[in-house]
């Protein structure tokens, strides 16, 4: 915590001080059993957690502390889960008090997202969202989405054989393009999409101020109310621009498929079939905020998420050439030279499917998933845990297990490959936890599965991928290291992305062909 933070906590003096101090004794009561081990909470009520990857320090402390770390600070008790099978016993187990979310102060009072419902509170606000997001979006939806998703998986292609040195942003603008056409029926422009730019600006302070610790006024709510102005308030000063943002993100898209709607031009999309039935029905105002709401997650939860995912694809594609050329050999087998692979052919090529979940586990995308909020005291494994704890699911430290993932840094799709051994010798289970947890399980899977399954192969059946080289000609060869935050990617990394064969690039110039 910095000097000027501590300033705050000292302006705001006794009074704050005094409602923690009471908080802070019910915390380390103990009623009966026990509370799990953790770091000892300081007398000012705080615990020294990390600035940043808070995933690998919460890793680390395994070693003193176990599986199930208690953090207490300024009134807020934290629980840490650091085993995939402790997660499963409470998360989804015992779903039906473990689905709710903490309430948090900066994300949504400060920034502006309180339209989020995956921040929302388990009750029928959240489950009407959920239930409608999941209408648009659940599996047997995926083939009406797929011939968007080739289309700008094809585009992808092209923009990388333009500038194959920024495919960091035509990964992103993939990831996006999908999304906002599926939610409202907008076409990203292939380069320096002006929409595209705004809700990323208005994202990218949202996965830091997602973590839980990076915000004092997430611990102490009174401090939302500082005057900007004051020293150490630079938050408030930062989040009245991102309120902003995150405001013309919510409205812009949809108030245009309304006009177009209006004006008969609207494009089918998740939006415009929302609003037909609202339109047809008694037009209540909640409603209309529900569909608002929904459409707007979709980037918000979808785009980044994805671009991380495909962000890790390269950084292995580079790392272990090995896995590249096994790949190749596959998609050569079966989709040959002669054409682009396409959802069709998705059963004959295994291996690239073990791509996808290897990329999935290797550096997950939420290293510490959504938090949860328990909403009554529970007892597990002879510890109590109490009614309003924050339980953060280390899904890094779960797929960096070694007794469950022999050799957890190697990129090893082949790890999944029998998953009847697997499950003999119980190790190497499919990574389905990188989407989190029973009722609160990202309803954006299929969808994403299916956006990282068509890049991959797409990109490896026209493209090698190797390390960039230096002056001298020397491999540049790239670190694993990841960004901190809620959505964590691979750190800026270049690599060379060259077609395979002038029949490859030949075959990439062909898709503008077919382009609607
Ligand atoms: C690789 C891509 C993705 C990953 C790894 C991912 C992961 C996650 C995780 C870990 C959660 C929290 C689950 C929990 O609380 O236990 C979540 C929630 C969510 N995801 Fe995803 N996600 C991805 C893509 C998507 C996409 C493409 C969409 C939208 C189309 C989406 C929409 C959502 C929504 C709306 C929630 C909130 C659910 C709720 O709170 O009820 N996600 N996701």
């Amino acid at each position: 915590m910095n000097d000027s933070k501590l300033l705050i906590i000292f302006a705001f003096g006794y009074c704050a001080y005094i409602v923690l101090a009471r908080r802070l004794s019910s915390g380390r009561k103990a009623k009966g059993l026990p509370l799990p081990p953790g770091p000892k909470t300081s007398w000012l009520g705080s615990v020294q957690l990390p600035e940043t990857h808070q995933w690998l320090t919460y890793a680390r402390w395994k070693d003193t502390f176990g599986d199930i770390i208690y953090i207490y600070t300024f009134g807020n008790p934290v629980v840490v889960l650091n085993s995939a099978e402790d997660a499963n016993a409470l998360l989804n187990k015992r779903g039906n008090i473990y689905s709710s979310r903490p309430r948090r102060t900066m994300v949504p009072d400060v920034m502006g997202w309180d339209w989020l419902f995956s921040g929302m509170p388990y009750g029928p606000w959240w489950k009407r969202h959920r239930t409608m997001f999941q209408n648009h979006f659940h599996a047997n939806l995926s083939p009406v989405y797929q011939p968007r998703q080739i289309q700008e998986t094809h585009t992808l292609l092209r923009n990388l054989l333009i500038s194959p040195d920024k495919f960091d942003y035509h990964v992103r603008r993939t990831a996006s393009a999908i999304i906002l056409h599926i939610t409202y029926g907008y076409t990203v422009a292939d380069k320096n999409d002006s929409y595209v730019a705004l809700a990323d600006a208005a994202v990218h302070p949202l996965s830091r101020a997602g973590i839980f610790g990076t915000y004092l006024v997430d611990y102490i709510p009174i401090l939302k109310h500082v005057p900007s102005w004051m020293p150490g308030a630079s938050f408030k000063r930062q989040a009245r621009v991102w309120r902003r943002l995150a405001r013309e993100v919510l409205e812009s898209q949809f108030n245009i498929v309304k006009e177009n709607m209006a004006k008969g031009t609207a494009v089918s999309c998740v939006a415009s079939r929302e609003l037909e039935k609202w339109i047809e029905s008694d037009q209540s105002a909640d409603e209309e905020e529900v569909i608002k709401n929904i459409t707007a997650i979709a980037y918000a939860a979808g785009a980044d998420t994805t671009v991380s995912t495909i962000g890790s694809f390269f950084l292995a594609m580079v790392l272990f050439p090995d896995v590249q050329k096994k790949a190749q050999d596959e998609i050569d087998r079966i989709v040959g030279g002669n054409r682009l692979p396409s959802f069709g052919d998705k059963s004959s090529l295994p291996y690239i499917s073990r791509i996808v979940l290897e990329c999935l586990r290797w550096n997950p995308v939420t290293p510490l998933g959504v938090a949860h909020c328990l909403t009554e005291d529970d007892e597990y494994n002879g510890y109590r845990i109490p009614k309003g704890s924050t339980i953060l699911a280390n899904i890094w430290a779960m797929f960096h297990d070694e007794h469950v993932y022999p050799e957890p840094f190697k990129f090893n799709p082949d790890r999944f490959e029998n998953q009847e051994t697997n499950k003999l010798a119980g190790i190497n289970e499919l990574p389905h936890i990188a989407f989190g947890f029973a009722r609160r399980l990202c309803p954006g899977r299929w969808l994403a599965q299916d956006s990282i399954w068509i890049a991959v192969v797409s990109v490896l059946s026209v493209y090698n991928i190797s390390a960039a080289t230096d002056d001298k000609g020397f491999p540049i060869v790239p670190s694993v290291e990841y960004t901190e935050g809620q959505i964590s990617h691979p750190n800026p990394f270049k690599c060379r992305i060259v077609p395979r064969s002038e029949a490859a690039a030949a075959l990439i110039k062909q898709t503008v062909d077919v382009q609607d």
